[in-house]
């Protein structure tokens, strides 16, 4: 809707003032910044010759003390001073280049006052203080904008709800204090903006979509009552965005007690992690944590094991069909990931209440001091009705009585005297001050040969001691991996634990018990290994996260899942994910979000879905929602574009020519990202070496640390959560795409074409292509 000139004119003269004003409010700050840096770098410089000091007497040293502080007090206050001005700064300047995006009129039930409140990423008052030039976007009143049309409204307050008829909305581009665009609007966020927004071509960084957030997405971006937010949407429905919004909603309304890093992010891969780390510093925020399930387990256990990576085993289930022990690892993977097998592990760890355990004996110097059997034997005489963590701590201390009365008799032996005359000087003079020292207490000392001997064979035996008692201290005497591989070498006990073990058991178990004792851990067995790593050993908890947001939950299994709640004890959980995307061997092809519901109950869980796709043209919406089997959910924002092609090629050196010119073309039409999509790392790598010599390609592997504009040769799985802005499939022939577990991969590929699709195949094409 156009507006009248003169009411143009009148929004422009508003945008003017603001403008005027943030950039007033620039100059003073930086005048402001440069004061205190000068104050701080002054007070740096002179930081020893403003205090006193002098360690004479205890009073002086005290007056030092006290004097240190004081200056320090005062820098870290300048310091902060300083923090504070500059991020004020960067927010005006991000205002000055767009102040605000949108203006709703309101007026309250029972009032006769109409208020226009202008939105944008950051709040303003005007010199005064008493005017709101503008509003933050997640202010309570913002809401209005998100959720209605105009006509009656209401809004959440935390003093109740707010009644009142929203008269206008009105939505606005502007550039360099400059109207370039400026629509009202009806029923919902502007088609218009959101149009132009969505036909832009991509980037290599994932942007904030604060200007167009949609009602639906609103909602979930503003729940603060649920434990559990379950999020499940199409592919391109915005759940990564309006998670990362989420996080800065959540930020600014609980910004006197939550902070960026009590909030932790699980994303796909380490490449995503860049991809979305641009969008909260863009909305003025500190990004939050972000890591991959696999750092975890890598922190947790990359010292004793080799872990094998989820994408590893991605691989491995994609490609190693023909291989004779396929079938029984994705049996065991389908296994390990349900929580039945989480049960079984906790009938296990009562089994081991009471028998079981093993340990490993402590040795030093060749010879065993407390034997295995000693040790297995003292764990037993404990109360059983304790927790296995807490006998484990009674252990520790008798062990360490024990060690203490070892080292007495160790004192006496012949290897000591060896390693006394070894000792250097230093060592000597250390054990000599501390005889002096100790002769000052002792009336009757003298200082013959006996009493250095004595002095210099317990500092000697203390030494090797030390490593001992560090050892007990960590539970090193408790062998984990002996307890785990037991659970798999003993198949009676197996069939006691678990009423219903997979049909190939034998095969998966001797398989289990072969990688463990090479310190290597399958994926599917890392989870559930550190889980009953922590059920004897006491569970490290993490108290001080209070947000975990896991994308692409439909990766992780429930196993995962019910680690993850016990691992993050007073978190709250937004999880998205879209079964249909669940490429991941474990995943069943039909499960659904429904076993989350038991997670932490259904009246602590929310579940959202977002079934409209912004990503994608019409065209491509259309075209990949076929390659479903349940496909009525999935409704294309409506933005039109050319429709996708598939073309059969007869060998591979066509097909290498094909592509050539489609993406020359392509770059030709001026599209920035494009993707070759390959199905695994390996024929990402064939199509890399067939191409490279025509085009400037940028192969993607697991350890490609970022994304960057260009053609990108990448695996269908790493692709997850990105974007382009034309894709095209390298090879969809029945071969590569045709298994039922394949049909997701397929349409994730597919899915992450913005503008253009195009699809090529040798031989037969897959069943999934419509
Ligand atoms: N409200 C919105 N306004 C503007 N753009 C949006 C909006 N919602 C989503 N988008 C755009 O749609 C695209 C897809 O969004 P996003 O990646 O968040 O979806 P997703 O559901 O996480 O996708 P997938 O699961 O397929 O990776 C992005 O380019 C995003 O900017």
């Amino acid at each position: 809707m156009s507006l009248p000139e003169q009411e143009f004119q009148a929004e422009q003269q508003r945008v003017t003032r603001v403008v005027t004003e943030i950039d007033e409010r620039i100059d003073h700050l930086t005048e402001k910044l440069g004061a205190i840096r000068e104050e701080v770098v002054e007070i740096r410089n002179n930081f020893w010759d403003d205090v006193t000091v002098n360690l004479d007497e205890p009073d002086d040293i005290i007056e030092t003390y006290v004097s240190l502080k004081q200056q320090a007090e005062v820098l870290s206050e300048r310091e902060r001073n300083h923090r504070h001005a500059q991020n004020q700064l960067k927010k005006l300047l991000r205002l000055h280049q767009s102040p605000y995006f949108g203006r709703i009129d309101f007026t309250e039930t029972g009032s006769d006052r109409t208020d226009s409140i202008y939105l944008g990423i950051g709040s303003l008052l005007n010199a005064t203080d008493d005017e709101f030039l503008i509003y933050d976007w997640r202010a309570p009143v913002s809401s209005l904008y998100y959720d209605y049309p105009p006509g009656p409204a209401e809004y959440e307050t935390p003093d109740g709800t707010v009644h009142g008829e929203l008269e206008l909305k009105r939505q606005y581009i502007i550039r360099d204090g400059r109207i370039l665009s400026l629509f009202d609007t009806g029923v919902t966020i502007g088609d218009e903006l959101l149009q132009e927004v969505l036909g832009k071509h991509s980037d290599s960084q994932m942007k904030s979509i604060v200007a167009t957030i949609q009602r639906e997405q609103n909602r979930i971006i503003r729940n603060t009552t649920s434990r559990l937010l379950i999020v499940q949407g199409a592919a391109g429905s915005g759940k990564t965005s309006a998670a990362l919004q989420r996080v800065a909603y959540l930020l600014y309304r609980f910004r006197e007690s939550l902070t960026a890093d009590q909030i932790v992010l699980f994303s796909p891969n380490t490449m995503f992690n860049s991809y979305v780390s641009t969008v909260l510093p863009e909305l003025g925020e500190e990004n939050m944590q972000q890591t991959t399930f696999i750092e975890y387990l890598e922190h947790r256990l990359g010292r004793d094991f080799h872990i094998e990576d989820p994408l590893s085993q991605m691989e491995y289930v994609l490609t190693a069909m023909g291989e004779g022990d396929y079938e029984a690892r994705i049996e065991g993977i389908t296994f390990k990931s349900a929580t039945s097998y989480l049960e079984m592990l906790e009938r296990y760890v009562a089994h081991l209440g009471r028998e079981g355990l093993v340990f490993k004996g402590i040795r030093f110097r060749g010879e065993t001091l407390i034997s295995s059997e000693q040790i297995r034997t003292q764990f037993y005489t404990y109360e059983p009705t304790l927790p296995i963590p807490n006998r484990m701590r009674l252990l520790t201390e008798w062990l360490l009585e024990e060690l203490r009365a070892i080292s007495k008799q160790e004192l006496e032996k012949g290897w000591v005297d060896e390693e006394i005359e070894l000792l250097d000087p230093e060592t000597y003079l250390k054990a000599y001050q501390r005889l002096r020292k100790k002769k000052q207490f002792t009336e009757n000392s003298f200082d013959d040969y006996e009493k250095e001997r004595d002095q210099l064979a317990y500092m000697v035996v203390q030494e090797h001691f030390k490593k001992l008692r560090s050892g007990v201290k960590r539970l090193r005497f408790l062998n984990v991996p002996a307890v785990y591989r037991n659970l798999f070498a003993n198949e009676e006990l197996a069939r006691r634990l678990h009423d219903d073990l997979p049909a190939r058991w034998q095969e998966i178990a001797a398989k289990t018990v072969e990688l463990v004792n090479d310190a290597y851990l399958a994926y599917e067995d890392a989870t559930p290994y550190l889980y009953l790593k922590e059920r004897l050993e006491g569970f490290q908890t993490n108290n001080s996260i209070r947000h975990v947001f896991v994308d692409e939950a439909q990766d992780y299994s429930p196993f995962q899942f019910a680690f993850l709640k016990r691992l993050f004890p007073r978190a709250k959980m937004t999880v998205l994910g879209y079964f249909n995307q669940a490429i991941y061997a474990h995943a069943n092809p039909n499960s659904s979000f429904d076993w989350l519901n038991t997670l932490y109950g259904p009246e602590e869980t929310e579940l959202f879905v977002l079934t409209k796709s912004y990503r994608s043209t019409r065209q491509i919406v259309e075209f990949t929602k076929e390659m479903l089997r349940d496909n009525a959910n999935i409704e294309p924002f409506n933005r039109p574009g050319s429709e996708p092609t598939v073309q059969q090629l007869p060998n591979h050196s066509e097909l290498a020519a094909r592509i050539t010119d489609r993406i020359l073309q392509l770059q030709g039409e001026g599209h920035r990202t494009i993707g070759l999509i390959c199905k695994t790392a390996a024929e990402s790598r064939q199509a890399y070496d067939a191409l490279k010599g025509n085009l400037d390609l940028r192969l993607i592997t697991q350890e490609s640390g970022s994304f960057e504009a260009g053609i990108q040769v990448i695996p269908a799985y790493l692709a997850k959560g990105v974007e382009f802005d034309a894709v095209v499939i390298y090879n969809a022939s029945r071969e590569q795409y045709g298994r039922e577990s394949e049909r997701k991969l397929f349409y994730t590929a597919c899915t992450r074409a913005m503008h253009e699709l195009h699809v090529y195949f040798l031989g037969e094409k897959s069943p999934f292509l419509p």
